[in-house]
């Protein structure tokens, strides 16, 4: 099957600053691609070299098959930008129709559906729009065509949690379609739950590239089980991946690396009354990437958007 992205020694220089050097990155057709990295980082070149926004220094890309110069391949895609600029007297809902006739008819029930899950007031002119709103008409635009490749910049920057969750819900009908999806963000958080694969940009390299199953997998995570009468603690001991065992009367904690079969199976055993697995901590395992002051930044993102 022929990659949506495919990029070799793809570089960007701006004058003597590094934008982005020698991405090497293939996005397969059907996956949600999270493309993460602190402020700075190279994303949003990335992004622009996919669209022809701007040219590589050097090196090679193809989207969909095509070279971006092609104009043809525009029309295939989905793009929100990551500074948006909506202005004017225009009322949303009919730049939006506009937009939606110029890329060929796109239904109005499907404009009005996304702009009723996103809670997007499109009957004000753009010029008024809130910063969240400006995001969903932006978004709206991005979704209404269907495209084959939906390349969004940032795409849950100024919305609220709960339209956040509706958007990853359309980003989840999006793979289900067959379609693809490269989103990036300078937080994991954002990119996690929807995500099969994520790579992490720094300094306008792609330092790593990683499955976000395997990753869980792979990942620490806290477990509890509470039975019914006190267990011998020979029971849970030499587990493969269990550590930090405490075995307290009729409660055992432990963590646990990798997959927790072992340690269910030796539970089982007995009568368990209750059970308490915390999700693993990605995020920790993503921040080793970066800087002790980009780590920091992003954690205050997770924070923030918490
Ligand atoms: N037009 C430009 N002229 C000069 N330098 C630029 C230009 N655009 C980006 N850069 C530089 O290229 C590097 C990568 O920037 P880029 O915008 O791609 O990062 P980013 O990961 O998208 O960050 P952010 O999340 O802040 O948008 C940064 O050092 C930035 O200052």
């Amino acid at each position: 099957m022929t990659a949506v992205v495919e990029t070799e020694g793809l570089t960007k220089f701006y004058g003597k600053r590094r934008g982005l050097e020698d991405l090497d990155l293939v996005i397969r057709p059907g996956e949600v691609f999270g493309y993460l990295g602190p402020n700075g980082s190279g994303k949003t070149t990335t992004i622009r070299l996919l669209l022809d926004v701007i040219r590589p220094t050097r090196g090679r890309v193809t989207v969909l098959g095509t070279d971006p110069r092609d104009a043809s391949v525009r029309s295939r895609i989905g793009y929100l930008p990551g500074e948006l600029v909506l202005e004017g007297r225009e009322k949303a809902s009919d730049y939006l129709a506009f937009l939606g006739a110029v890329r060929g008819g796109v239904p109005v029930g499907r404009i009005e559906g996304l702009a009723e899950r996103l809670e997007a007031d499109l009957s004000v002119p753009m010029g008024r729009l809130s910063k969240g709103n400006k995001q969903k008409v932006g978004l709206i635009q991005a979704f209404m065509h269907e495209p084959e490749f939906l390349i969004l910049d940032e795409p849950t920057s100024g919305l609220d949690p709960l339209v956040q969750q509706e958007f990853l819900s359309m980003v989840r009908e999006v793979r289900v379609s067959g379609r693809t999806v490269l989103m990036s963000s300078h937080v994991l958080a954002e990119a996690e739950h929807v995500s099969d694969r994520v790579g992490i940009v720094r300094g306008g390299r792609l330092v790593a590239v990683e499955d976000i199953s395997a990753l869980r997998e792979k990942a620490v995570r806290r477990v509890e089980f509470h039975f019914d009468a006190p267990v011998p603690r020979e029971a849970f001991e030499n587990l493969p991946g269990v550590r930090e065992l405490r075995v307290e009367g009729a409660a055992v904690s432990c963590t646990i690396d990798g997959r927790p079969d072992a340690l269910i199976k030796a539970a089982a055993r007995f009568t368990v009354v209750h059970m308490v697995s915390a999700e693993p901590d990605l995020e920790e395992i993503f921040l080793t990437y970066y800087s002790e002051e980009e780590a920091r930044h992003a954690r205050a993102g997770v924070e923030k958007s918490a």
